[in-house]
């Protein structure tokens, strides 16, 4: 299913994440909300890149169109050469598993289950085997080599979220996706995740994609995208923290 619908003119090798003339709008009762207006863009592989934008202008339902949780209105989502909007809902089910890696506010592991069959969990669903040299690589990348035995419960919340980067990254995604993955840890823990989705780009070569409100953390990625009013209004390439702030700024309250 993933091999017959890459397309190689619509999705180059180089592009991880393409949305062309994306739009959603909510049918909420009465009056519908355009959340999302003709958005185009394209997220190269090995990239980091951060969605910034005031409230509510679009940027968790940019996020949720582009991993596949929620479907556009209109307009088309190309992850890793394969067209999801196409897809039918249990194919995107089973795409969104094996493909596509999440890393939310909430770390959302099963505490009954060691950090390693945790980590593992997305390929046991799959049916996939674990590629042992690819999980001790990540492990030990996330900073959890010794402590996978354990449960989820005796980790601190930063231990807890590296576990879910990992558990993120355990199928080679072809892009991982993170809403406000820092929001509920301290600014040193938030700052040790920010650095890991750093070297998650740079040195795992993955692809991570990043709604934050933080310039400082928008700061640690390659690109920041700006959203405002559902539209695509600008990006900043090798951000400062204090250029991002400049860019909000001029686009109102945040
Ligand atoms: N399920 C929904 N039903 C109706 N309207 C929605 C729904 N989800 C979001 N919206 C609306 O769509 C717009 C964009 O919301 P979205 O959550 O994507 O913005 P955001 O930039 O992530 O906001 P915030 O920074 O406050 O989290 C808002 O006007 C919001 O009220």
């Amino acid at each position: 299913m993933h091999t017959d619908t890459r397309d190689p003119v619509i999705a180059p090798p180089d592009i991880a994440v393409r949305l062309e003339g994306v739009s959603k709008v909510y049918d909420a009762g009465a009056a519908p909300v355009t959340a999302l207006r003709d958005v185009s863009l394209a997220i190269p592989k090995r990239s980091f890149t951060a969605v910034m934008g005031p409230s509510g202008s679009g940027k968790s339902t940019l996020l949720q169109c582009a991993a596949g949780l929620d479907r556009p209105s209109a307009g088309r989502v190309t992850l890793g050469g394969t067209d999801i909007s196409a897809l039918k809902a249990k194919q995107l089910t089973v795409f969104r598993r094996d493909h596509i890696g999440f890393v939310f506010q909430a770390y959302n592991l099963l505490p009954h289950l060691t950090v390693a069959r945790n980590i593992t969990l997305p390929l046991l669903l799959g049916g996939h085997a674990v590629d042992k040299a690819w999980f001790d690589h990540v492990v030990s990348a996330v900073g959890l080599a010794d402590l996978t035995g354990r449960s989820p419960l005796e980790l601190s919340g930063g231990q807890q979220q590296r576990a879910a980067i990992a558990r993120a990254l355990i199928t080679k995604p072809d892009a991982v996706f993170g809403d406000e993955p820092t929001g509920a840890l301290d600014s040193r823990t938030g700052r040790q995740v920010l650095e890991l989705l750093r070297h998650t780009a740079t040195h795992l070569r993955q692809t991570v994609v990043m709604v934050t409100h933080d310039p400082v953390a928008a700061s640690y990625a390659d690109r920041v995208l700006f959203l405002a009013d559902g539209q695509l209004v600008g990006s900043l390439e090798r951000p400062t923290a204090q250029a991002v702030v400049d860019r909000m700024s001029s686009l109102g309250e945040w």
